[in-house]
């Protein structure tokens, strides 16, 4: 259906209009292969079963997260295979690695991409990419992405929770006529709130903006400044935490998700809606430079490429690993651990 957001007219779908049966319907001929279980894997796959489709694991064989499928429930040699032959097996094939490991395991995905198979992705990075990641599928196959707006385990947690975690959706390629009805069913299938339309382009532009942007990159700094503002000025860290960290998870941010922004600030006391409403325009202007410097590194296809070089590194897991005890052992997240087991409903 179109719906307007503000002004602006866009084509959406609800699941009142595309119903779990007729998702059934539509992929009741069709094994879906969902290759990679690291976090969206378990999160999709996990949820497309319990929906009723028929769903396999592919994963590498002696790896700790082979040995997460099988904990999930998935049985080596009936719905747990090695990548092959899920690829094999699969009609439809979620390629779920990360975008890295993607480029690598290409080759055998190719091969199994027989005529008329759909070959889905969560992230348009593989196809836009194309020259730097050489993921160029063959003609004869549906390429449709389903790309869900938060992290697997939300996906998960929210399925489970009888809620949904929004989604967009886009069709690259519509080989055998059938894509519209395939990416509609995958997306309700894997437990989307409604699916928002977009093409391959701008779902990795806009993704890899707001994951360095407001959703993990700024967010993280601007607390780091304000909490070193606090600290130098003689506040204690349970102080600065407090005001920069937890109130906004625990108070603020729900009243925000629950009824917007100005509801948030009518919910606040007159003397902090006069300096929120003061000082909001100059923190946009400071660092909306910032994003425009983000999105040109974006378009630029800077971004893509230092992921890849990063990630396919034979030990960049042991580098993530080490930045992000970085992050966890510095004084305001160390703070933030001790916060979080005060929570009463965490004693
Ligand atoms: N993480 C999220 O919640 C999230 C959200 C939306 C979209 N996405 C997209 O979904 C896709 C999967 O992302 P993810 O975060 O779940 O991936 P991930 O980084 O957790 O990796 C998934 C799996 O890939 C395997 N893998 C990596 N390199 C490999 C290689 N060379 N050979 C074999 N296996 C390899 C890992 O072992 C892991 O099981 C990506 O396209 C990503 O951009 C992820
Ligand atoms: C969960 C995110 C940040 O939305 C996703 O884009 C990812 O890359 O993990
Ligand atoms: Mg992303
Ligand atoms: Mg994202």
């Amino acid at each position: 259906m179109k719906l307007k957001f503000g002004n602006v007219e866009e084509n959406v779908v609800t699941r009142e209009e595309f119903p779990l049966e007729k998702a059934r319907e539509v992929l009741k001929d069709e094994v879906i292969a969902v290759i990679g279980y690291g976090v969206q894997g378990p999160g999709q796959a996990l949820n497309l079963k319990d929906n009723g489709f028929h769903v396999i694991v592919g994963q590498r064989k002696n790896s700790k997260t082979w040995d997460k499928a099988v904990a999930d429930g998935w049985v080596p040699g009936e719905t747990l295979f090695d990548i092959e032959e899920a690829c094999e097996r699969g009609t439809i094939i979620q390629f779920l690695l990360s975008d890295a490991g993607q480029i690598a395991l290409w080759p055998t995905v190719k091969k199994h991409l027989t005529p008329g198979k759909a070959l889905y992705f969560s992230h348009g990075f593989g196809v836009t990419y194309k020259d730097k990641t050489g993921i160029i599928p063959p003609a004869d196959v549906d390429v449709i992405l389903v790309a869900p707006k938060g992290s697997g385990t939300s996906l998960r947690r929210m399925f489970v929770e009888g809620r949904g975690l929004n989604s967009s959706y886009a069709i690259y390629q519509d080989a055998t006529g059938k894509a519209k009805d395939r990416v509609i069913a995958l997306g309700i299938g894997v437990g989307s709130g409604y699916l928002f339309e977009t093409d391959f382009y701008r779902e990795v532009t806009s993704d890899l903006t707001g994951e360095r942007g407001t959703l993990m990159g700024a967010i993280q700094g601007i607390f780091a400044a304000q909490y070193e503002v606090l600290r130098e000025n003689g506040h204690t860290p349970s102080e600065a935490f407090n005001e920069t960290v937890e109130e906004l998870t625990q108070s603020l941010m729900p009243l925000v998700a629950e009824n917007g922004m100005d509801w948030m600030y009518a919910n606040c006391s007159t003397t902090a809606q006069r300096g929120a409403l003061d000082w909001w325009k100059p923190f946009r202007d400071a660092t909306k430079p910032v994003f425009e410097a983000l999105y040109e590194s974006v378009k630029t296809g800077k971004e893509a490429q230092k992921s890849i070089d990063s990630n396919s590194k034979p030990d960049y897991r042991e580098k993530l690993e080490e930045e992000l005890k970085e992050l966890r052992e510095s004084e305001m997240w160390q703070a933030g651990a001790v916060v979080r087991q005060l929570r009463p409903e965490n004693n």
